[in-house]
């Protein structure tokens, strides 16, 4: 039998960029009451801050990060990939002895390389990546429940403290998820492509059908159906986050983009002989991906 939690998990939590991953995790920490018994947020952006202040989301909001996480048991960096590896750097001598520092990138290998001999041997950081979102950002587009049965991927280091880890998978448990530890290569490799190449394929074809309506002065965006429709939804994303994930997941992105081009290509090869078959079958395959969503409650 699971035992039922009646204290805190966390006394401090420290959110870092409270935006729509943090601001999700401190809504949640809010609701139940078994997360942290204390959060406190900090921002770049003392816009953010205010907001955060303005929403009473946070236990206290400190403009300055040094000091916000001067007194933290956990600090969980919400902040775009590309400001994960400097700011760790930054914040580390800050700590309290004994810290973790976790934080929610969607890509793992580059910004684990980057941080290498940045920490200490044995430093408690525990890479983490919440399989959950939505096309907004900011402080106002978190919600309690974002993690509520979404996968949460944890890729620590051989030399991460257990116990470290193990405080972290409990922390995105209590948030709802369910947890797996991998590889973070193998991470980056999953999620270009259930991630990282449907949003390049979807800010792409937002693109060329704008193109296609400028160029022929005509209707088509007037006209988009609901299949593109989805497209947009996607590509309305932050193009920061997105641009930073880009660059820090290249090599294995651009694989999966060559494997969907010679995919995108045998289609188009079936289509000009009139390969009923072979058309058929793709979209069979699509059909049961989606139905094999929905029963695992991912879609
Ligand atoms: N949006 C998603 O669907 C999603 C899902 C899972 C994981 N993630 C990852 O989680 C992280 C946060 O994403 P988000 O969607 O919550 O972004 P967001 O844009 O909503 O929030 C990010 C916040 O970080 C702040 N920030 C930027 N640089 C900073 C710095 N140097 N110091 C302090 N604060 C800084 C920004 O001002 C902003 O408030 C990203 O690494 C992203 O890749 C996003
Ligand atoms: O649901 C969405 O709209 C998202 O973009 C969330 C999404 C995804 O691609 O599934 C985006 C980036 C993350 O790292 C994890 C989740």
């Amino acid at each position: 039998m699971t035992q039922v939690p009646s204290e805190p998990l966390v006394d401090t939590l420290c959110i870092v960029g409270p935006g729509l991953i943090g601001s999700s995790v401190l809504r949640a920490a809010r609701a139940d009451g078994l997360i942290a018994r204390r959060t406190i947020a900090t921002d770049i952006d003392p816009a953010v801050c205010a907001r955060v202040r303005e929403l009473d989301i946070a236990d206290e909001v400190d403009t300055d990060p040094s000091k916000a996480v001067a007194d933290a048991d956990v600090v969980m960096l919400c902040v775009p990939v590309g400001a994960i590896a400097p700011v760790a750097r930054a914040l580390y001598p800050h700590l309290k002895p004994g810290a973790i520092m976790t934080d929610t990138g969607s890509v793992k290998r580059s910004v684990l390389a980057d941080l290498d001999g940045a920490l200490p041997p044995g430093a408690a950081y525990v890479p983490a990546h919440p399989m959950a979102g939505t096309e907004h950002s900011g402080p106002d587009a978190g919600f309690a429940t974002l993690f509520v049965d979404r996968w949460c991927l944890l890729t620590p280091r051989a030399d991460t403290p257990p116990d470290a880890t193990a405080r972290i998978v409990a922390l995105w448990e209590r948030l709802g998820a369910r947890t797996r530890i991998m590889d973070p290569e193998h991470h980056d490799n999953v999620c270009a492509m259930v991630s990282h190449l449907p949003h390049l394929i979807a800010f792409t074809i937002c693109g060329t059908a704008d193109q296609l309506a400028e160029d022929t002065r005509g209707e088509v965006l007037d006209y988009a159906a609901s299949g593109f429709r989805d497209f947009t939804r996607v590509a309305a994303s932050d193009p920061v986050m997105w641009r930073d994930i880009f660059l820090h997941n290249r090599e294995a992105l651009l694989a999966m983009l060559d494997r969907f081009r010679a995919d995108a290509d045998a289609m188009a090869e079936a289509i000009r002989h009139g390969d009923a078959d072979r058309i058929v079958e793709t979209i069979r395959r699509g059909r049961e991906i989606r139905r094999s969503l929905i029963e695992n409650r991912q879609a």
